[in-house]
This record gives C-alpha cells, structure tokens and sequence, in this order.
C-alpha cells in the first residue's frame, strides 16, 4: 500500500490558522505487512536518527492501528519524503495525515477524508495544514466544538507556487511563542478585512487582487525579524511578477504564487539574488491526501 500526501501552505499573509493550500511535493510511504519492524527513509529527515528511532508517523500509525484492529502488527515502512521539516511547509501535518489514513487503509476501514481530518485536529489544532493536506486545493478553515468545517478551490494548472526554502529551520511552536499576546481593534479589523478578500479573490479567481489582499500585519513580522533576509525574499519575488508572497505557515518558506510564464524569470532572481537557500517552482495539488494498493 502507497500513502502520499501534499505539502502545504498556511496562513497566505492574514488568513492565520485558517487558509492554506497543498502544493505538488509530497511525502510518499510505502506499507507492507513484515516478520519484523524496520523503517527505510529517503529524502528529507533521511540523515535524522530521530525519523529512525522515534518517528512520530510509526507512534500515530501502530496507535490507529491498535484501536481498529485490536491486535498488533509489524510493518515495514519505506519513506521517501520531499516535505522538508519544520520549514514552514506542513511537515508534521503531512505525517499526522498520512499515519492516520494509512492505518485505516491497511486495517480495510473505510475512512471519509471529513473524518480523518477531524482525528487529525487532536494531533494539530489549527486546520490550515491538515485541510489541504486532506482535500488538496486552497481551504477555508474554521474549527467549531472539534469539527472542522471548511470550504475548498481547486486551482488552476496556469498557476504556479515558487517556494524559497531557507538553510534554517523554524520550530511552529516556538514561532508561535513569538507573536504579541495582545492585539489592537485596528489591526485586527486589517487581518479581518484582508483574510475576507484573499478568500473571495481565491474563489472568484480574481488573481490580480492577491498582491492587495494577502497583506498581513498579525504575524509575519515578528516572525521574519528571526530571518530578517526574509524581507528581501519577498521583496524580490513580488518586483519580479509573484501575485503574491507570503511566509509559509510559520516559516521559514517564503511562499509566492504566480502566473506559469512569470515563474522562471521569479526562480532564477530568486535563485541569483540568494544562492543559499534552495528555490523550487511547483504546480499546486488538487488531490490531497491519495492511497493506492
Ligand atoms: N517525515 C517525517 N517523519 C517523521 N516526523 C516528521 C517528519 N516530518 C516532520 N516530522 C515531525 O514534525 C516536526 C516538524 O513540525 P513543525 O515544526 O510543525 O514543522 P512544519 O512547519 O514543517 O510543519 C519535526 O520536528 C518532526 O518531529
Ligand atoms: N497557522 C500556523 C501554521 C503553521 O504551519 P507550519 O507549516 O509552519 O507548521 C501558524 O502560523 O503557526
């Protein structure tokens, strides 16, 4: 059995904890059924023993297992992962997603993708990764009384996302530390009124307003000063064509989307201005979250 889910991105500049959209790079695992336990990893994480030894997909996985099958089982897990970690790009939800649905898939359970995204909100409480993740797409997400409920847009293949990923890594839960505890009437009423219009850009395709829409003043400053290049990222994907440029998730992607015939020109500018991090041109994913036998 082959699992493969998205990477994603979250937030979109104001829409923090509830847009995000899935992006066409993908952490992939293969399962089967084995004498012994052992684990194989290629890609990203592949050089971290922890991903070996204490793997947080295995510990979500053998649990669901568990529960669904009342027995346990050894597997063997081949990983090839494409999602870099803690960089912003849904990496944890990836995991939480796919040790989810492959537990159920294996055990022949059938598992609506609105359930599993529900059992994936007790393992990350905010539903802008583990939305797109599941559906693919750009997501609305809010969570009312442990349900999330959320509304989805595929998007077109003329569109692209250029991803530049930092040498860096930034921890989701230490950058959530980072922003203010309070915030004034202003600006949230700003995040309010520009997270409503990237929506209603995003769902009427109405690309050329994102550049207005997808400003934020709520979270990534605070958390671009740690990476203060990030400022110049961003400036440059935007004075080279992306119709938008925003942190990804909680960083440390800069996350731009742009016409196809712009991303080249924004790839190699990007690429020429910061020959450290890696720069990446992807399509977007409309699937989320695939399993196949
Ligand atoms: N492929 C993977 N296999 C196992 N655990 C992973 C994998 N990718 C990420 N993780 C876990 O998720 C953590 C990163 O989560 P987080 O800081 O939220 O970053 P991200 O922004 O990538 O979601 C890692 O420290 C690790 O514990
Ligand atoms: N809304 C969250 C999103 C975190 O995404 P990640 O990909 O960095 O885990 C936040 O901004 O904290």
């Amino acid at each position: 059995m082959r699992i493969s889910v998205p990477a994603t991105s979250a937030n979109l500049g104001p829409g923090f904890d509830s847009l995000g959209l899935a992006i066409s790079l993908y952490n992939q695992v293969v399962i089967r059924p084995s004498k012994f336990h052992s684990v194989s990893l290629r890609g990203e994480g592949s050089n971290n023993p922890m991903l070996k030894d204490n793997n947080m997909f295995i510990a979500i996985f053998n649990d669901f297992y568990f529960n669904l099958a009342k027995k346990k089982r050894n597997f063997r897990f081949e990983f090839t992962n494409e999602v870099p970690l803690s960089r912003g790009l849904g990496s944890s939800s990836a995991v939480i997603v796919s040790a989810i649905a492959s537990a159920y898939a294996i055990e022949g359970v059938k598992l609506e993708k609105e359930k599993l995204l529900n059992l994936a909100l007790a393992y990350e409480n905010h539903p802008d990764n583990i939305t797109p993740a599941v559906m693919g797409g750009f997501n609305v997400a809010s969570v009312q009384d442990n349900e999330v409920k959320s509304i989805r847009k595929e998007l077109p293949r003329f569109l692209k996302a250029v991803v530049v990923i930092p040498n860096r890594p930034i921890s989701t839960q230490l950058a959530r530390k980072a922003l203010p505890f309070k915030y004034s009437k202003e600006d949230t009423i700003f995040n309010i009124a520009h997270s409503s219009l990237l929506t209603a850009a995003f769902m009427t395709e109405n690309w050329e307003m994102l550049k207005t829409a997808s400003k934020d003043i709520v979270h990534q400053k605070y958390r671009m000063k740690q990476m203060p290049e990030l400022f110049d990222v961003q400036k440059t994907a935007l004075n080279n064509g992306a119709l938008m440029s925003t942190l990804s998730g909680s960083g440390s992607t800069l996350f731009s989307l742009c016409y196809k015939e712009d991303s080249q020109r924004i790839e190699s500018s990007l690429k020429k201005r910061f020959p450290h991090f890696r720069v990446l041109t992807r399509n977007f994913d409309n699937s989320g979250v695939r399993i196949e036998d």
